[in-house]
């Protein structure tokens, strides 16, 4: 029998509001415990705290294992390799313009079957927003006064309406050739996944493309805005358009990502593919 995913999904609303306000009043005053390329703060360790022993206290740690990005190098690789069910945590997606107080950061919670994900929960607490969705029940969106409603992607398909968001921070030479050269030509920068997407949900942009370059994106940043997105309507893949595995021995997520409203999802895989070719041949 499946598990109750919109139950399990009800307590995790409740705690990335929870998560929320703790981001939201740290955001007027914080400290920076980490400076670099990447940061932590006292926000992040605040709300990977309170996550973590809220979950804990409703999701046995017997039956679930938990990868969050404030605390998985002090856990063992077997508390969680192999283990069906995950709780991947991102507590502050987007530190970097949460310290520039630009207002797009994010929290982000998802949880997931055999390296999937079945439940997930983006909270954008700088626009007072939280998006949550489940394996085939949708994706809502909801306001602090409890105004909940579903959401779906853009339905367009021209490239010259289409616009891409990509990272304000996260950005090397050869990506930003890639994106000179892409057919999308509306460009604009959005920090956090978490945000990004919930720009692609509220049809403000309809596709994200990320790249790694020395460092990659990481298991916590993608899993839980991936569910948003495709229970929305929208496609999130690697360049090659297979699925994203989370829980592998490397967490770090390397190669080229793109999530879309899913209209020329592939066109656009195969475009990025062949631009990265040439941009390596140089
Ligand atoms: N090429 C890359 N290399 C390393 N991290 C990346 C990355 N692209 C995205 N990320 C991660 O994705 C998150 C959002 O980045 P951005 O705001 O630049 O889009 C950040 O998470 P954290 O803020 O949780 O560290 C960042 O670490
Ligand atoms: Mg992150």
């Amino acid at each position: 029998m499946e598990p109750n995913f919109e139950g399990i999904c009800a307590i995790v609303r409740s705690v990335g509001w929870g998560a929320a306000e703790i981001l939201a009043n740290q955001a007027q005053s914080f400290e920076v415990e980490k400076s670099g390329d990447s940061p932590v703060t006292s926000a992040d360790l605040a709300a990977n705290r309170y996550i973590l022993e809220k979950l804990q206290a409703v999701f046995d740690p017997q039956v679930f294992a938990y990868l969050s990005e404030e605390t998985y190098q002090s856990e063992p690789l077997e508390s969680r390799i192999g283990r069906d069910w995950v709780w991947i945590i991102d507590p502050l997606d987007g530190t970097k313009d949460f310290i520039n107080r630009t207002g797009e950061y994010a929290m982000h919670i998802a949880l997931t079957y055999r390296g999937r994900p079945v439940v997930a929960v983006v909270a954008c607490p700088g626009f007072g927003k939280l998006y949550s969705a489940t394996l085939r029940g949708g994706t809502w969106v909801e306001n602090q006064n409890g105004d909940r409603q579903r959401l779906q992607v853009s339905n367009k398909t021209e490239f010259s309406d289409l616009t891409v968001v990509a990272s304000r921070s996260h950005r090397d030479a050869r990506f930003n050739q890639l994106m000179d050269h892409f057919p999308v030509t509306q460009q604009k920068q959005i920090g956090s996944v978490g945000c990004k997407i919930a720009a692609i949900v509220e049809q403000k942009a309809d596709l994200y493309v990320s790249l790694s370059g020395k460092s990659a994106a990481k298991d916590w940043d993608f899993a839980a805005p991936e569910l948003i997105l495709t229970e929305a309507g929208g496609q999130f893949t690697y360049f090659d358009q297979s699925p994203i595995q989370y829980n592998r021995e490397d967490v770090s997520q390397w190669g080229g990502i793109l999530a879309s409203n899913g209209q020329v999802h592939g066109e656009l895989c195969q475009t990025a593919i062949a631009l990265l070719e040439e941009i390596d041949r140089g």
